[in-house]
């Protein structure tokens, strides 16, 4: 039996909804045994801090710089996800002695992939010595020093999970993480990995929504069905460049922004936004090596049933089908936490996290800072 660790893993999204945890056993290859997960919301009061930290973080230039509040941020970041992690153990009465590591994302504050730089906060030594439990953190600033875009990182553990659905699901399959950011991941026939970022997921219908109502998100797609696409509106972001353009990269928050308030109302503004998030995914996968025949969805834009209808609409033009993570028996809440445990034991094995196909590093490359707990 090959070596296999248990390790929780922590994602932090770009949501800053909250924090996802997982308790997953790996071997950090084709074993994968899937644990409790939970996630933690955050107050509205620190989610307050975390944007006030992104506009602070435009002022980094090197990644070790914490100006404005972000010094104070990234410890109280830091000792929620302690708590979080102390508190899942308890909950699930697991011995803190059998974790052999934590996978950290913490919360990326700024990503310039183009200038090299990417900036998740999170002080991976404090939480080690505030669990008494290993950490691996800082697991994108390797792919970017090897010429990576530095994500999405998780097609690794989509890999490791596409063997246990061959039966399930037509092949080519591909997954589609719909976050704040939306990203695909297509693993061929022969286990080939092709993945990318493929748009905005719900970061522009959460700020468009929150901006007229105050809530965080569009619950269900609610707003949305009473509205109507606006079709010039939804082709101006369709049109953006990362769109038209052949390189595929990795995207921030700050490179797609809602509309202004007026342009459309409410309803009509939620329903296009939900539609581009759609049609980013069926756009961005005309760039992968096959048509997907089915893609397979998590993350919590599978919940806004306006994105959902507006890309089964699409997909089924192309003769594929859409199928929920959860349909296949797997958790679209907690797979990014998951890929964070995943992830961490292969940085323990010095295997690589990323690939060309995947993040366009020079080269197939580990990555992650290990902070040990004693
Ligand atoms: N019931 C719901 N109805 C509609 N949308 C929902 C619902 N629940 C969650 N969402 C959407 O999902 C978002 C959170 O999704 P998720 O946690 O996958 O994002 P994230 O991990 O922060 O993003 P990323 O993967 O880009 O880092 C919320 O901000 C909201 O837009
Ligand atoms: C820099 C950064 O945090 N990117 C995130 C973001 O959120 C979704 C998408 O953009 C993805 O590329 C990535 O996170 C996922 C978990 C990843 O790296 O796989």
């Amino acid at each position: 039996m090959t070596d296999i660790k248990q390790a929780i893993g922590l994602m932090s999204g770009t949501s800053m909804d909250g924090i996802d945890i997982a308790l997953v056993r790996t071997d950090g290859r084709f074993f994968v045994e899937r644990g409790p997960s939970a996630s933690v919301s955050y107050s509205d009061g620190f989610r307050a801090r975390l944007k006030q930290g992104l506009v602070d973080a435009r002022a980094i230039r090197l990644r070790d710089e914490r100006p404005g509040i972000l010094a104070l941020l990234e410890r109280d970041l830091t000792l929620h996800h302690a708590i979080a992690v102390n508190d899942f153990l308890h909950m699930h009465g697991i011995e803190r002695d059998g974790i052999d590591i934590i996978g950290f994302h913490g919360q990326t504050v700024l990503h310039r992939p183009n200038e090299g730089l990417t900036v998740q906060i999170g002080d991976g030594r404090l939480l080690a010595a505030e669990t008494g439990i290993p950490v691996v953190y800082d697991m994108r600033a390797n792919d970017m020093a090897h010429g990576g875009q530095g994500a999405p990182l998780i097609p690794a553990y989509h890999a490791a999970l596409a063997a246990g659905l061959a039966e399930q699901c037509e092949a080519p399959v591909v997954f589609v993480n719909i976050g704040g950011i939306s990203n695909l991941t297509y693993v061929g026939a022969d286990g080939a990995l092709a993945a990318f970022d493929s748009g905005p997921g719900n970061m522009l219908i959460d700020q468009w929504v929150e901006a007229h109502t105050g809530a965080a998100f569009d619950a269900d797609g609610e707003i949305a069905a009473s509205g109507a696409v606006d079709e010039a509106l939804a082709g101006r972001y369709l049109s953006h460049a990362f769109f038209t353009g052949n390189i595929r990269r990795s995207l921030d928050r700050g490179d797609f922004v809602p509309p202004e308030k007026g342009e459309v109302s409410l309803a009509d503004g939620a329903r296009t936004l939900a539609f581009v998030s759609a049609a980013a995914i069926l756009k961005s996968a005309s760039h992968l090596p096959q048509r997907p025949k089915t893609y397979v969805v998590s993350g919590g834009g599978r919940k806004n049933a306006a994105i959902m209808r507006a890309l089964e609409e699409l997909a089924a033009g192309q003769r594929a089908s859409v199928v929920s993570a959860d349909s296949l028996g797997l958790d679209g809440d907690s797979m990014e936490a998951e890929a964070w445990a995943y992830l961490a034991v292969r940085s323990l094995k010095g295997l690589p996290l990323t690939w060309p196909t995947t993040t366009g590093c020079n080269v197939p490359v580990s990555g992650g800072v290990l902070a040990r707990s004693e």
